[in-house]
């Protein structure tokens, strides 16, 4: 006996139908993860104490998990962006969270916050890194984020020159590829006689420019969404800035990822009152000086290569108490409450003229 082909549009129905079932179902479950998110804010609130509901720990653990168990045919980061909306959506239940950002809207340090605490958070345009710190030192939000480094173009000082007198902790990082595009109001690149941008942004894209736009001038602004916004006003300049920038200030894509290095990345932290509990897999961050002698520094760091401890990052920057006098922003892999980085700390603090933890957080998992 042979099977009778099934018609396409007869297939279609029936595979549409088993996707409205699956739907159901998965509706089904996201409301029943919602009640246990309610159930969850209730159990928190009756505790009595100071209620935390976003948890970074936690949410970096269910992250990872998953990114672990995925089954496919969907990618892990894929699958990880799901659940990070999802539970985004039933934080917000619990209580909506508010992040304060470098504006104005349209900024990659917005795309940072929207990544780490997913599209539910509400987040608060600042109009500089300063304000970002004080608007969550006063309570006004419950985090910020600042962009710290760029792969191309190195550390961004301004953030980390905030930390020495700032009393706010590192609770997370984000990891974000950064795409710069030219934006115009312009249909052709051969209309443009300025460019906007921020100034990282132009020194991410200095050889595009240089071969496309030599002759057009170059003007640095606060920000590439503040540049975007001007390009909007003068229909024969541009902006170096992101999708979100264009789509916001409605100008045309000239051209497509001009920056120079494909891999661009910048790393933003999330800054708050509290770092956050281990979560398995974790950074430190320190702020540290030594005495300024022969081996000074030697000396410093040499607890973390006794206890075995990974520095994955170290970046000098001057004290401002003294001149020629540094202080040093160092990140470590680890827990401060893992036995063996405490021990290290521990050593190191004796040895350090300044000695001030930053923060332990979850490394980035989206
Ligand atoms: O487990 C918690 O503490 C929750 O509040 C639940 C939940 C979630 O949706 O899974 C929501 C917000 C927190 O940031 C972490 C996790």
């Amino acid at each position: 006996m042979t099977a009778t082909p099934s018609h396409p549009e007869t297939e279609l129905e029936a595979i549409r139908a088993r996707i409205d079932a699956i739907d159901d179902e998965i509706l089904r479950l996201i409301s029943e993860r919602a009640r246990c998110a309610q159930q969850v804010a209730h159990i928190k609130t009756g505790t009595g104490g100071p209620v935390q509901f976003y948890r970074p720990e936690r949410e970096a653990a269910i992250l990872r998990r998953i990114k672990a168990r995925n089954p496919g045919p969907l990618d892990g980061e894929e699958v990880a962006r799901l659940f990070r909306e999802i539970m985004s959506a039933c934080l917000a239940l619990e209580r909506p969270l508010h992040a304060a950002f470098l504006g104005p809207e349209g900024t990659f340090t917005q795309a940072a916050a929207i990544k780490h605490f997913g599209h539910s958070v509400v987040t608060k345009a600042m109009a500089t890194i300063d304000e970002i710190f004080r608007e969550v030192e006063a309570g006004a939000c419950d985090f910020g984020v600042v962009p710290v480094e760029n792969s191309t173009e190195g550390v961004v000082s301004h953030t980390l020159d905030l930390f020495m007198t700032s009393p706010l902790r590192i609770t997370g990082e984000v990891m974000l590829r950064v795409h710069q595009h030219l934006l115009s109001q312009a249909q052709e690149i051969s209309e443009i006689r300025r460019v906007y941008s921020h100034q990282q942004s132009f020194a991410q894209c200095r050889e595009w420019l240089d071969r496309y736009l030599l002759s057009a001038e170059r003007i640095a602004v606060g920000s590439n969404a503040e540049a975007a916004r001007l390009a909007a006003q003068d229909p024969e300049s541009a902006a170096v800035a992101g999708l979100q920038a264009a789509e916001i200030y409605g100008l045309n894509v000239l051209a497509e990822r001009i920056e120079d290095e494909p891999s661009n990345t910048t790393r933003f932290l999330v800054i708050g009152k509290q770092d956050s509990p281990p979560s398995g897999q974790d950074k430190t961050s320190l702020l540290l000086s030594c005495k300024n002698q022969a081996g000074g520094l030697h000396r410093l760091l040499a607890p973390l290569a006794v206890h075995g401890i990974n520095m994955t990052r170290i970046e000098s920057r001057p004290s401002r108490r003294e001149v020629w006098d540094y202080v040093f922003f160092v990140d470590i892999l680890g827990h401060r409450q893992d036995p063996k980085v405490a021990y290290a700390l521990q050593n190191l603090e004796e040895e350090a003229l300044l000695f001030k933890i930053l923060g332990s957080y979850p490394v980035a998992v989206l």
